[in-house]
């Protein structure tokens, strides 16, 4: 089995609240390995951006601490680097591609020129050098005219251009792994389909690793080799996409995937889970999905379970998993 290129143990978050610190993300641990594509999943606030602001250390507001946690890149801890270290790795090693490009590039400086600054301070080359490079890149994300658009602006190019542009700025530098945090939410569907099939072109081509958020587990199908579920900040269930969507133990997991759109069949409403997640300040005792889960006992109340190996690769943290629980006065199903 290939080595994990990044192995993220026990990361933790929290926000500076009224009442103290509350943990926004709660001891998450993955393994990602050379051109595997792991999403990560989970309703809106359940700590999956947080959790990939903090493998690059940027966290968006000085309200927000890491509070413990290995992030081990090639093995070697990058949590514990200094900032000017961790510049290094930001835009070098790992690359990062944002929901949002118009927040992330620079509207008074080119496109072409954003993604030729970032080779020169990563690499040492001259001006020439990096501008053939950074025209190779808009090349390789599907911009047309590459060096004619190297000099276009943010403003000229559209949704979907400027999503490759923020793609090329982080593959610019040739990066082992790409964090992708919900790339497509803004592109109408098309657009959507095809940044996604260039993610999927880059793994295959240039072995890249990704971690992708999205709440989509449709992307998830298509897309991904692995799968982690969030849920009040911690990982609720892990594994290869098929052991995970296919046979789901998690009941928030199986929640998740009955309310994808055409589950319930032709005609049928999409399903919701009831009630609401957590907030960060009012986290429910024992399994935070206790009180929106049907099975939810004094057990779960009280008590929180660890991610622990259901089958070989499955994690899970779940009292009582999908397919085993045994009715009362019965035997497990
Ligand atoms: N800048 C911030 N300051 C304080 N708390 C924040 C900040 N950004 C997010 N949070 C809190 O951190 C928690 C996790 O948020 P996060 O953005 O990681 O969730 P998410 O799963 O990525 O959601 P979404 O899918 O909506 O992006 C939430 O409770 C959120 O309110």
């Amino acid at each position: 089995m290939s080595p994990a290129v990044l192995s993220v143990r026990n990361l933790s978050v929290s926000v500076d609240g009224p009442r103290g610190p509350d943990t926004i993300v709660d001891r998450v641990s993955f393994d990602l390995k050379r051109g595997e594509i792991l999403g990560l999943v989970g309703e809106s606030g359940s700590g999956k951006s947080m959790t990939c602001r903090a493998l690059i250390r940027l966290l968006p507001g000085a309200r927000l601490a890491i509070t413990g946690g290995e992030v081990l890149l090639d093995g070697r801890d990058i949590a514990a680097l200094n900032e000017p270290a961790m510049r290094a790795v930001r835009g070098g090693s790992i690359g990062m591609i944002f929901q949002n490009p118009s927040s992330h590039l620079d509207p008074v400086m080119s496109v072409g020129r954003q993604i030729a600054e970032s080779i020169r301070f990563h690499q040492s080359v001259g001006r020439g050098e990096a501008r053939r490079k950074a025209i190779d890149v808009l090349r390789q994300v599907g911009i047309s005219d590459p060096a004619r658009r190297f000099d276009a602006y943010p403003h000229e190019f559209s949704g979907g251009m400027r999503q490759r542009a923020m793609i090329a700025v982080a593959l610019a530098c040739d990066p082992d792994i790409l964090i992708a945090d919900e790339p497509t939410t803004a592109l109408d569907v098309t657009v959507q389909a095809q940044i996604l099939r260039l993610l999927l072109d880059l793994r295959d081509r240039r072995g890249v690793s990704i971690v992708l958020v999205t709440h989509d587990l449709g992307v998830v199908s298509q897309l991904c080799d692995s799968v982690a579920v969030m849920y009040g900040g911690r990982i609720v269930e892990r594994g290869p996409k098929r052991e995970v969507i296919q046979r789901a133990r998690h009941p928030y997991t199986a929640g998740l995937i009955a309310c994808q759109p055409g589950e319930g069949g032709p005609g049928e409403a999409v399903r919701i889970i009831p009630g609401q997640p957590p907030r960060v300040d009012a986290m429910p005792s024992g399994c935070r999905f206790h009180p929106r889960c049907e099975h939810g006992d004094a057990l779960c109340s009280a008590t929180q379970p660890d991610l622990v190996a259901h089958e070989p690769g499955h994690m899970l943290a779940c009292h009582h998993p999908v397919g085993e629980r045994a009715p009362a006065g019965g035997t497990a199903t």
